[in-house]
């Protein structure tokens, strides 16, 4: 080995500047008409969250976005839906653009919006934004994990619920980021079925903290948190099982109220509560239907992985060869199964509201 051999760079094959978070907002703003809808639809969810609005939150849309055609194709069919069900569900879009993969796989749309390894990172930060707003445009909210440190400043403020997923659960710069997120953030249990890391998360959140970011200008700066009020726990199940039936529901509970947070979980339906089989959602759903029907208050979201057309395929070449409307990343329910499973919740709540 040379002695005057370089010590840095030695691992950067190539890199480019970003354009800053600003320039994206000024060329894709959020107008007071998005921002109003955003504001009440976020409140809406606390409402749910602190148990003032009996309704269920549910959180339905594909696993991942990689087609924003298809993506707003199922906005324009959830919307609908949406506003038949609104008097006992709020219904928020799950428009999830950063992927976080086991080992590897395709990063999600922000990371990779060619499909092809390209990698071009601010083409993905339009098209995220663009769709958002898209939605917002319509009255859909929307939901989506956040697992870059730096893309929030591009997108996070049209969400109405964000996500920290159980990879990264336990990452101390996740949970600081998540105590700057405007939005309400659920955080799901780890991989292996750990409570107490999501419980820890949602308390660390909960509290003021300064750290490095990056500003509106693409600038290293320091910022100082006032806290997130609104974290919550995601039940998903883990590699120790599934965590939806009432017996787990009743341990989140009690942990939760342990710990001193209110008793209210989202459940998962899929993930570690379907092992990833996309025709056991339905059958998680009907479960936690039941729960709910027979009055617990306990379970107060549930999340759906459903896209246009069931199943999943993999990315061979790029975009092409692909079906429409089919999920590149996990395997979603399809769009009648979606029906069906939203309609037995709305009646569920229905059925907890019936004189006992
Ligand atoms: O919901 C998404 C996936 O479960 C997550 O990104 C992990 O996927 P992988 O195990 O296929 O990498
Ligand atoms: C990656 C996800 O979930 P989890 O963090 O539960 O694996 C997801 O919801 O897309």
């Amino acid at each position: 080995m040379s002695y005057t051999a370089p010590i840095s760079d030695l691992h950067i094959a190539h890199d480019e500047l970003l354009p800053e978070p600003r320039a994206l907002r000024e060329a894709l703003p959020a107008g007071e008409a998005a921002a109003a809808h955003i504001r009440r639809s976020r409140e809406a969810v606390r409402a749910i969250l602190r148990g003032e609005d009996d309704r269920l939150l549910v959180i339905t849309g594909p696993c991942s976005i990689h087609e924003p055609a298809s993506a707003l194709e199922y906005a324009g069919r959830l919307l609908p839906l949406a506003q038949r069900l609104q008097g006992e569900l709020l219904v928020v879009m799950r428009v999830y653009f950063e992927k976080p993969r086991t080992r590897m796989g395709w990063k999600g749309l922000i990371y990779d919006p060619g499909l092809d390894g390209s990698g071009d990172i601010g083409q993905g930060l339009h098209e995220a934004r663009r769709l958002l707003l898209a939605c917002a445009a319509m009255g859909m909210p929307t939901a989506s994990e956040i697992l870059d440190l730096v893309t929030p400043q591009y997108y996070a403020e049209l969400l109405t619920w964000g996500a920290i997923g159980a990879r990264t659960v336990e990452s101390p710069l996740h949970r600081q980021m998540a105590s700057a997120l405007s939005a309400p953030v659920g955080f799901k249990n780890t991989t292996y079925g750990g409570l107490a890391p999501a419980i820890d998360a949602i308390h660390v959140a909960m509290q003021p903290h300064t750290f490095p970011s990056v500003s509106l200008e693409g600038r290293a700066m320091v910022v100082t948190t006032t806290g997130n009020p609104d974290g919550h726990l995601i039940l998903r199940g883990g590699s120790d099982g599934p965590n939806y039936q009432a017996d787990s529901v009743a341990r989140a509970a009690r942990a939760l109220r342990e710990s001193g947070l209110p008793e209210r979980v989202v459940i998962d339906c899929s993930h570690g509560n379907s092992s990833k089989d996309y025709a056991r959602q339905p059958l998680v759903a009907a479960d936690v239907a039941a729960q709910v029907a027979a009055g617990s208050t306990v379970p107060c979201g549930l999340m759906l992985e459903s896209h246009l057309v069931e199943g999943r395929q993999d990315i061979r070449d790029g975009r092409q060869g692909l079906r429409y409307g089919q999920s590149v990343t996990d395997a979603c329910i399809g769009w009648d199964a979606t029906v069906q499973v939203l309609e037995g919740l709305a009646a569920a709540v229905q059925a907890r509201r019936l004189p006992r």
